[in-house]
């Protein structure tokens, strides 16, 4: 938990005043709004912001952070957001807590992608993670069928005995691929299959990981 805190806290010191921001969702994300929250309430820093999730937009509204609507938006500043897994080409899996569509949405819309991890998340290659996949609930059993058919084992995520359902009314399989060779090939095969709205591949998007470690430390990784 600590890692993960320091991670958002640097990540924060980003953020300027006047900005537009967008918020993350996840436990590592958490840090990252309640830090924001701190530094508008104590240092009077005007932000806007537009959130991932509604979780997350509920904890910025109680932490008091100025929420802005979507229509508004055209550009955002920066986001601040966590992942399952990043690799060295900033490539990363997002989505374990399912938010993963709303995220892409965000992070498309965002001069500045910033991701926060802790060391757990730094991986050589992609794909330990299942890689979560957000399908509409109409014939779903056949799009996990063309899941199952790019080579992974798909598993419907649940929530205790019913199907998980997203913020936006689909749902998730959770794809094991055990190792992902090319990311971006995947990306485009999983989104060109009918009934698949958006998969938690990140390609090209992220534009600053930082990680925190476990003994206080912090290191960043960027492209090169
Ligand atoms: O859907 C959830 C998001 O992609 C999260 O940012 C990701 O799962 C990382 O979450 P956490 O910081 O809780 O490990």
């Amino acid at each position: 938990m600590e890692s993960k805190r320091i991670a958002a806290e640097q990540a924060v010191e980003l953020v300027k005043e006047g900005m537009k921001v967008g918020l993350g969702t996840g436990s590592t994300a958490y840090w990252a709004i309640q830090a924001i929250g701190r530094r508008v309430k104590e240092e009077g820093l005007n932000i806007q912001a537009v959130a991932t999730s509604v979780q997350s937009e509920q904890l910025a509204k109680e932490l008091g952070i100025p929420m802005m609507s979507f229509a508004d938006v055209d550009v955002l500043d920066l986001t601040i957001d966590g992942a399952d897994e990043v690799d060295s080409g900033l490539h990363l899996i997002k989505g374990g807590g399912g938010a993963l569509l709303r995220e892409k949405i965000v992070a498309a819309a965002s001069k500045q992608l910033i991701i926060i991890v802790d060391e757990s998340k730094v991986v050589n290659q992609l794909g330990k993670f299942p890689l979560p996949v957000e399908i509409v609930p109409f014939a779903f059993e056949l799009t996990v069928k063309k899941l199952r058919n790019l080579g992974c084992e798909p598993k419907l995520r649940k929530n205790g005995e019913e199907l998980f359902v997203t913020d936006n009314g689909n749902y998730i399989a959770d794809c094991e691929f055990a190792a992902i060779a090319d990311p971006a090939a995947l990306h485009d095969e999983l989104n060109g299959i009918p009934g698949v709205v958006d998969n938690g591949l990140f390609i090209h998007m992220a534009n600053l990981v930082i990680v925190g470690s476990a003994d206080g430390s912090i290191r960043s990784i960027s492209k090169e």
